[in-house]
């Protein structure tokens, strides 16, 4: 068993928001409240601490009340530098990646990728969903991992790397299956666009 107060969870708000003309995504409003905020009020019950990760409007950010760390390097190479600003400042042994821009998570994400990771003596794991043509849909940005593989993380990022699926391929993966009970309102639901947003 994996205690939830030896997980610290990691939102992911370091993105460039093209898709959405640019803007700092986590900041949008959904609902009344920005976006990273609701990533951070379904997180906080599931682990023991939070903290975000954004390179732009940290003070915006800082206002939630819980650590803001920006990626080391400012040219955006991907979620992979957001998990390696977290493993950085990770003081338990296991950390939770969610994106910025998935309001409705499930509110047992954290403890099924635990459960399967401590079952399964994974080194990550992984949540992924049924698509409505039968095939599995990994969603990588969902991630419980060792705080140990920081290491390996470094490596493969000095080497010029920043593929999600080819670090975590190297790696003892336990896959997650949440099954929506309505693919039209899912869990995972991201909002990439504007119309996402309104949606
Ligand atoms: N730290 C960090 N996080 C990133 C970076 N790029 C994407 N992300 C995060 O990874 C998650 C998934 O990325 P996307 O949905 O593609 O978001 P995005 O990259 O901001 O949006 P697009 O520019 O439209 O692709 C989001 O939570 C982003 O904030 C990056 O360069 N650094
Ligand atoms: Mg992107």
């Amino acid at each position: 068993m994996i205690d939830p107060q030896d997980i610290t969870g990691l939102i992911l708000a370091g993105g460039r928001g093209s898709r959405m003309g640019g803007v700092d995504k986590g900041l949008q409003n959904y609902q009344g409240l920005p976006l990273a905020l609701h990533a951070l009020m379904r997180l906080q019950p599931q682990v023991g601490s939070v903290m975000v990760n954004a390179n732009r409007n940290l003070g915006a950010y800082e206002s939630f009340g819980v650590p803001v760390w920006p990626d080391a390097d400012s040219d955006f190479p991907g979620p992979l530098a957001g998990f390696l600003a977290g493993l950085e400042r990770c003081e338990t042994p296991y950390l939770v990646t969610v994106p910025c821009d998935s309001p409705r998570f499930p509110l047992d994400l954290v403890a099924r990728l635990a459960e399967a990771l401590h079952a399964q003596q994974a080194d990550l794991a992984m949540a992924v969903t049924r698509e409505a043509d039968g095939r599995e849909q990994p969603h990588p940005v969902f991630c419980l991992m060792r705080a140990s593989l920081m290491d390996s993380l470094v490596a493969f990022m000095a080497g010029g790397q920043r593929r999600i699926d080819r670090w975590t391929g190297q790696h003892r993966c336990a896959n997650v299956l949440f099954e929506d009970k309505d693919p039209g309102a899912s869990a995972f639901f991201n909002a990439n666009t504007p119309e996402d947003l309104r949606a």
